[in-house]
């Protein structure tokens, strides 16, 4: 089976305005809510493609209902833990001439919660897949995504890791199954900025060399490469398309690579099928479909 989780899910609110003009009433042409953050939209784009799994995490308050409501009607089976501080954030995206997103805090997480997420996650086992992706809350300690890497290291769990700066390093000595930094967070990792495609396969090989098993650097627009633990190098670029709203490109990406693996056992074939769910939802108002990801595919 495969787990998500999400420290802090949200719900994204998709707001367009023709310009926007800072200190002045602006009214929006067009907006959507649903629900959001990194393992929650991994968990949602792996249903539309099919494969079953179950959204953990964290929710609060009627932001955090409205979540889990949601999520389930998407199709996924959830097991979200419900936190009694605050209320669940809503992220908002916005459209304008350019994009800005204001993301929030989320609830005030503590000792007790991370206790009982812990114990949903001592049930994993061999063949299982767990995904960690997206920020966790100020509360929590920094090294949270590490201690549970630790404590479940060793029981033929595959972990794959979306996250930034040293919440990602720091679980690389456990040697996930899949990471995937953009290759903003790749520079950043090691405080450069890559653009080049040898540049990039380069610093993905030292993500390999401090753990990673297969980097996955997604480009935006620009495509993505993946360098695998054999050592092979692909790349693609983006299928072409227009960019509706970009929200979820990545961890679409991520399902979609998932789903490719778990159909094939195949890297190229994963890779190929992430890129084409990451393409499909930039070229969609929301999560990409099945039907959207393989029309891409059959492109490519
Ligand atoms: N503007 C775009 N045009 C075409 N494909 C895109 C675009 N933006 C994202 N994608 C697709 O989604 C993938 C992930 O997008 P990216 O923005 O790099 O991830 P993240 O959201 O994690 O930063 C890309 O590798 C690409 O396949
Ligand atoms: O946990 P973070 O880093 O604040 O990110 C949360 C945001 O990222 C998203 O999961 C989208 O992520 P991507 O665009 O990277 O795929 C949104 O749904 C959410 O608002």
């Amino acid at each position: 089976m495969i787990y998500t989780v999400t420290f802090n899910p949200c719900l994204d609110y998709i707001v367009r305005v023709p310009f926007f003009e800072p200190g002045a009433v602006n009214r929006s042409e067009f907006e959507d809510v649903f629900p959001g953050g990194k393992g929650i939209n991994v968990s949602i784009v792996l249903k539309n493609l099919g494969v079953d799994n179950v959204a953990l995490g964290f929710t609060a308050g009627f932001t955090g209902r409205e979540i889990e409501r949601a999520v389930g009607e998407a199709g996924c089976k959830t097991d979200f833990i419900r936190v009694e501080n605050g209320m669940s954030r809503i992220n908002v995206k916005l459209k304008a001439q350019v994009e800005s997103e204001i993301n929030g805090r989320g609830p005030r997480l503590g000792g007790e919660d991370l206790r009982k997420l812990y114990e949903k996650l001592d049930v994993l086992g061999k063949g299982d897949f767990l995904v960690l992706a997206g920020s966790i809350p100020d509360t929590l300690p920094g090294d949270v995504y590490e201690s549970i890497l630790r404590r479940l290291q060793g029981r033929g769990i595959r972990f794959v890791v979306d996250a930034t700066k040293d919440l990602l390093k720091n679980v690389l000595k456990y040697h996930p199954f899949l990471i995937k930094p953009n290759h903003h967070e790749l520079g950043e990792l090691f405080g450069v900025a890559v653009t080049d495609g040898d540049e990039i396969a380069g610093y993905a090989g030292k993500l390999q060399e401090l753990g990673a098993r297969n980097v996955l650097v997604s480009m935006a627009g620009d495509g993505a490469l993946l360098k695998t633990e054999d050592g092979s190098v692909y790349k693609s670029p983006a299928p072409k398309g227009k960019v509706i709203n970009s929200v979820g490109a990545g961890d679409s990406m991520v399902a979609g690579f998932l789903a490719g693996y778990l159909q094939t056992g195949n890297l190229q074939t994963a890779f190929r099928m992430g890129v084409a769910a990451g393409s499909a939802s930039a070229f969609s108002e929301r999560l990409a479909t099945k039907e959207e990801v393989h029309r891409l595919l059959a492109a490519m």
